[in-house]
């Protein structure tokens, strides 16, 4: 069997979209998908997928999210590069939603998959996630759209969030998401058109 390239290929953009939970990653990676054609990758969705599937794995993953708490980081980047490798062939650019959470997840991804393009983040203050959320919870059936677990999320979100953002200044753009989605969709095509133009 021949070995697995330490470092994949990838000539298409890569993009990471950070914010904390209810800041509107989704809501702005669909806007993107339908502008510019990108896959868009949530780690939230992988995981959610490989617990549906019923596997082991899947359920040592449902104790961990219900919790708030992060899972073991080779588990996410494992789901990620997979759907990566699959996509390669035809995708435009990669859209990673909800990923690296930590510092050490971003350095991990860009040794094993590839370097990133720019780096989304998307600002908003406690109140107004915390309001987004419990809106979201009535129809999301999410296992962690629930007060108690929000506040954890939250929480480990801040923890961690700071040193991703220190760690990539140089690509980082900070975008205020305290607005209406299509006002923030305004600034979010100002860094990407110049992505894809030549
Ligand atoms: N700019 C915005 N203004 C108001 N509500 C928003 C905005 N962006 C997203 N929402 C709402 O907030 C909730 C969480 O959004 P979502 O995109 O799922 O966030 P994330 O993926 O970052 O957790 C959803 O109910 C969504 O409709
Ligand atoms: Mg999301």
């Amino acid at each position: 069997m021949a070995p697995e390239p330490t470092q994949t290929e990838i000539k298409v953009p890569i993009i990471w979209v950070l914010g904390g939970p209810g800041s509107g990653k989704g809501t702005q990676c669909e806007k993107i998908v339908a502008k510019y054609g990108f896959t868009h990758l949530s780690s939230g969705d992988l995981l959610r997928n490989e617990v549906k599937s019923g596997s082991p794995r899947g359920k040592e993953l449902t104790e961990i999210m219900e919790k708030g708490e992060l899972v073991p980081m080779d588990v996410v980047l494992d789901l990620i590069k997979e759907a990566i490798l699959k996509a390669l062939p035809c995708s435009k650019g990669f859209l990673i939603d909800g990923y690296p959470r930590e510092k050490e997840q971003g350095i991990a991804f860009e040794k094993k998959i590839g370097e990133v393009s720019v780096v989304l983040f998307f600002d908003a203050s406690e109140n107004t996630l915390v309001e987004r959320l419990l809106g979201r919870a009535k129809t999301s059936g999410r296992v962690d759209d629930n007060e108690e677990t929000i506040k954890k999320r939250l929480n480990t979100f801040n923890t961690h969030n700071d040193q991703v953002v220190q760690q990539y200044t140089a690509k980082l753009k900070k975008i205020n998401a305290e607005r209406d989605a299509d006002t923030i969709f305004t600034e979010v095509q100002s860094y990407l058109d110049p992505l894809v133009k030549s």
